[in-house]
């Protein structure tokens, strides 16, 4: 009988619905152990002795050499989320290990988090109709997601990603996007600039993407959301510009998570913990997505679905956009931005803190789009 050893980041939602001696064993031979721990304490000397087969993380536990270098048991890596930043993959294909991430899987829960961070901040953009440009930068999975629902709001949408072709919506430059719009939100991966040393960096770096003359570019009532990756804007030129402007930012991420500085905290209009995705149906999809990836390697059949896991769901967009005032009941951000800032302890937020919110959020319910 062969064992699988499975250790994986204890914030996977339905871990153990997902892998189990039912689930991967059922026509095998296999029996299954998990060895769940918090995703940052996943290190080089735990996978030296666990010696796993499997490793199953999420955005905090970063695969490269130094994680690996002692390790010669790991098959498969698989990430439960969209971004792939602190993953290297090149090295992973190098070592011939399948990696696995989950594609989309939070796209509506990310997009219904910077709808209700615009709705809470200008209300009248939905409840009257007033005209809107919505500013998306980034038009993958999430952004063009975001612009389907503002299409559906008669909102207008400018959009800017130099690596799709020109389209309805991919219709502006970065400039035209950044000095045009009510409300800029950015949608990228975290990428680095090509180069010598980075050879398979990005054309379109987004590090830095948002830097003191972005900001410049951007009039002082254009709201700015960061649900993507914290690099992606400078926060150094943020707090200037947003002492200068007085700008409404909102931010789900940030440049030195998971430590937040209550310098920056206090200038923001909305600030919440890497949540935006924190969905029981997007954490789910996620979880999902590796658990076929796995068994795809495995080459057995599938033996569990998210469906069996989730409960009704009453949630429906097309009832919130005839009622919009009935948002705090299909969510309510002010909590998750209230909680974050009573974290705050001499001028900051802790790594400790920020993750514990994160570890212990009860999870939103997607809106059925
Ligand atoms: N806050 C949260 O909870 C979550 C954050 N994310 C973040 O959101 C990011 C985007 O997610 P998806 O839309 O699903 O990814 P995606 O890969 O489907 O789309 C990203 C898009 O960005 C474009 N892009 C790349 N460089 C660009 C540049 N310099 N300027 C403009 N566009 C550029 C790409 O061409 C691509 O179309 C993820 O990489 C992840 O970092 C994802 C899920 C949850
Ligand atoms: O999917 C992504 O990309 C995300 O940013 C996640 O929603 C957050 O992942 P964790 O921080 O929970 O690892």
């Amino acid at each position: 009988m062969k064992n699988i050893t499975i250790l994986a980041d204890s914030n996977i939602t339905s871990l153990n619905d997902f892998f189990n001696d039912s689930t991967l064993g059922h026509l095998t031979e296999h029996t299954v152990d998990i060895i769940a721990v918090a995703g940052r304490a996943i290190d080089a000397a735990l996978l030296a002795r666990v010696q796993p087969d499997v490793l199953l993380i999420r955005s905090v536990t970063k695969v490269n050499e130094a994680l690996l270098v002692n390790n010669n048991s790991v098959q498969f890596v698989g990430s439960a989320t969209i971004g792939t930043d602190h993953v290297d993959q090149d090295y992973l294909a190098s070592r011939n290990i399948t990696f696995a991430n989950a594609a989309g899987c939070s796209k509506h829960s990310v997009a219904q988090y910077v709808l209700t961070a615009i709705s809470t901040l200008r209300p009248q953009y939905w409840q009257q109709s007033a005209s809107l440009t919505l500013g998306i930068i980034g038009l993958g999975n999430i952004g063009n997601t975001l612009a389907q629902y503002a299409y559906d709001l008669g909102w207008q949408v400018l959009g800017y990603d130099p690596l799709l072709p020109a389209s309805k919506t991919n219709n502006a430059s970065l400039e035209q996007v950044l000095s045009q719009s009510d409300v800029v939100s950015l949608h990228v991966p975290l990428t680095n600039e090509k180069n010598a040393t980075n050879p398979k960096g990005s054309d379109y770096p987004t590090r830095h993407l948002i830097n003191a003359a972005a900001l410049a570019a951007m009039p002082a009532d254009t709201i700015l959301i960061n649900s993507a990756r914290g690099p992606v804007i400078e926060e150094s030129a943020l707090e200037a510009d947003i002492e200068r402007t007085g700008r409404q930012v909102v931010l789900d991420v940030f440049e030195h998570e998971p430590e937040v500085a209550v310098s920056l905290l206090s200038k923001l209009a909305i600030a919440t913990p890497h949540i935006a995705g924190y969905t029981l149906e997007g954490k789910l999809r996620g979880t999902q997505t590796i658990y076929d990836a796995l068994c795809e390697k495995l080459s057995i059949p599938l033996a569990q679905s998210m469906s069996n896991l989730l409960p009704l769901n009453m949630f429906l967009w097309s009832e919130l956009k005839s009622y919009p005032d009935r948002l705090p009941k299909f969510y309510d951000i002010m909590q998750d931005d209230t909680s974050l800032r009573n974290k705050a302890v001499d001028g900051q937020v802790s790594g400790a803190d920020f993750d514990g919110l994160r570890r212990d959020y009860n999870l939103r319910r997607e809106w059925q789009f």
